[in-house]
């Protein structure tokens, strides 16, 4: 048997049961990820993306079905339990991190992830700090002269930079990608998204990606879904993704 990464099996999220406004927001969705597959995730305003991603992450219970992280069934996991092996970065740069704290605690308290939480400044060595330089320094932005600086002073592309490095610093099984360039400018948005290729590539995380960027999609990844009404619409791979057009994509989204 193949491991996988991550699986759900007729994961279904019903929403008004009982009403005449009764909707699966998620409606009976199998998808299995290999370890160091990256997908990219399209879908209209509305289709169940983000419901995708919550369910996965836990901040939603499934109505039915069943969610598997590895072997491990996470269905009725909490989130908190789940954070030990997924990390999700937002559109939002201030979501993610803690704002009164500097670079380098932010930093230090994403190294605890999924342990006690308990946050002490002592174990900022220069040995630790330098570490955390050459981390941040490969985000190409600065951020690794702004160890000490309090997070909510850096800009809105630093402050992401830094969510998405806290993310990945411990290399986590599940990494979900929630729209996480989209408030950024263009130039700063195509930076971090280079950085992020590279690092789901050198440290082979197994990725969701969430975007409305058609051409960001067709790049990034190795397989491409289309989540339409709660349902996988498209899903592809390997010569079939590399072979999609902007032109062919945009079929799904013309039908509304
Ligand atoms: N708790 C809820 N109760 C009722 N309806 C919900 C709930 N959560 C989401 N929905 C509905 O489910 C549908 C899917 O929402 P979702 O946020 O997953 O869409 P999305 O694809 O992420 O959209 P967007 O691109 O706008 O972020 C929407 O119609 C939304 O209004």
């Amino acid at each position: 048997m193949t491991k996988t990464a991550v699986r759900l099996v007729d994961a279904t999220v019903t929403v008004n049961a009982g009403s005449s406004n009764e909707k699966n927001i998620l409606d009976h969705v199998s998808l299995e990820l290999q370890p160091g597959d990256f997908v990219t995730v399209l879908g209209s305003n509305g289709a169940g993306k983000s419901t995708l991603f919550n369910v996965i992450a836990g901040s939603l219970a499934l109505t039915s079905g069943q969610i598997y992280l590895g072997e491990l069934d996470v269905t009725h996991m909490s989130e908190i339990d789940r954070t030990k092996y997924l990390s999700r970065v937002f559109q939002d740069p201030k979501l993610g991190t803690a704002p009164r704290m500097t670079v380098a605690e932010n930093l230090l308290l994403a190294e605890r992830r999924g342990k006690s939480r308990r946050l002490r400044n002592r174990n900022l060595t220069k040995t630790k700090m330098a570490e955390f330089a050459t981390l941040a320094a490969k985000m190409g932005n600065g951020l690794d002269s702004r160890l000490e600086m309090a997070t909510g002073d850096l800009s809105g592309g630093q402050r992401q930079a830094l969510s998405f490095l806290m993310a990945t610093q411990s290399q986590p099984e599940l990494l979900l990608l929630d729209e996480h360039t989209a408030a950024l400018d263009p130039k700063t948005s195509a930076q971090l998204m280079a950085v992020t290729d590279q690092s789901i590539k050198a440290e082979k995380l197994t990725a969701l990606m969430i975007t409305h960027n058609l051409e960001d999609a067709l790049e990034f990844g190795d397989r491409l879904i289309i989540i339409d009404a709660g349902k996988i619409a498209l899903d592809v791979q390997g010569a079939t993704k590399q072979a999609l057009t902007i032109t062919e994509l945009l079929t799904y989204f013309n039908r509304y």
